[in-house]
């Protein structure tokens, strides 16, 4: 089984691309629904959280502003809350690895926002970057998270520049302009995957 890291700044458009490729008939694991479900109620990272943040954990819930008010204004806390989380979701990762392989899959992807930040590209055969210009960038978070504009730029000065992850990326899959434009570069980026399984079967001598 070989693997294709998905990774993109804050609202390149990594998760619309993450599910046309679940549609496609990848199996996909989402770093961030992880992580959320680590802070849900009863999740494991909460009791860790509580401690790191006092006040960010209320009769057993995560107020999310609130963690992430504190992670933006301390890097302290934001380093905190990734040697909590960071652990727990590569662990989560791997049993995803390991059910993918078990089902017999060509291809599995892992949609990680912070893939190359946590060296998770090295587990990659591939590494496709989504990306869009930083104003669409911008006006999709503003738009989609309420998010106030210093917290935006804050988390976005927080992850590697765009331009240094297309410049690591095997491929780069433009989002900025219609979604049926983003389909399209999706379906050519199946197309290289499945070119390259058939290249792989025949190499091995075996015909696809
Ligand atoms: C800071 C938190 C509470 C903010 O929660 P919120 O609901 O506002 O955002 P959400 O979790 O949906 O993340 C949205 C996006 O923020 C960016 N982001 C999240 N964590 C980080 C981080 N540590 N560094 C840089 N960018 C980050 C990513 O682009 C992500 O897709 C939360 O993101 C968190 O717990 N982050 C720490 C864990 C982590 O590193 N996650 C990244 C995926 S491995
Ligand atoms: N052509 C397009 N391709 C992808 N997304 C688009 C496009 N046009 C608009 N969008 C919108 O951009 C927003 C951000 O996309 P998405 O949620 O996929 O980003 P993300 O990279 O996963 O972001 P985050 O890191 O914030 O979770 C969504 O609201 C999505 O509907």
């Amino acid at each position: 089984m070989r693997i294709l890291g998905l990774t993109g700044g804050i609202g390149m458009g990594k998760s619309t691309v993450a599910r046309m490729l679940r549609r496609a008939g990848f199996p996909v694991f989402d770093a961030d629904a992880a992580v959320h479900a680590l802070q849900a109620p009863g999740g494991r990272a909460l009791p860790a959280i509580g401690r790191l943040v006092p006040g960010s954990v209320r009769d057993g819930m995560l107020d999310r502003a609130v963690l992430r008010r504190a992670a933006v204004a301390d890097r302290a806390v934001l380093k905190g809350l990734e040697r909590i989380i960071h652990p727990m979701v590569r662990q989560e990762r791997d049993r995803f690895l390991a059910r993918a392989r078990r089902a017999g899959h060509s291809w599995a992807v892992l949609d990680v926002p912070l893939l190359f930040e946590t060296g998770g590209d090295r587990l990659c055969d591939r590494v496709a970057v989504v990306s869009a210009p930083p104003e669409v960038q911008a006006y999709r978070v503003a738009r989609r998270r309420g998010m106030a504009p210093a917290e935006v730029a804050a988390v976005i000065a927080r992850q590697m520049p765009d331009r240094e992850k297309r410049r690591r990326a095997d491929d780069v899959i433009r989002t900025g302009l219609s979604r049926n434009d983003t389909m399209r570069r999706v379906r050519r980026l199946v197309a290289r995957l499945r070119a390259e399984d058939g290249m792989r079967l025949r190499a091995e001598g075996k015909t696809p």
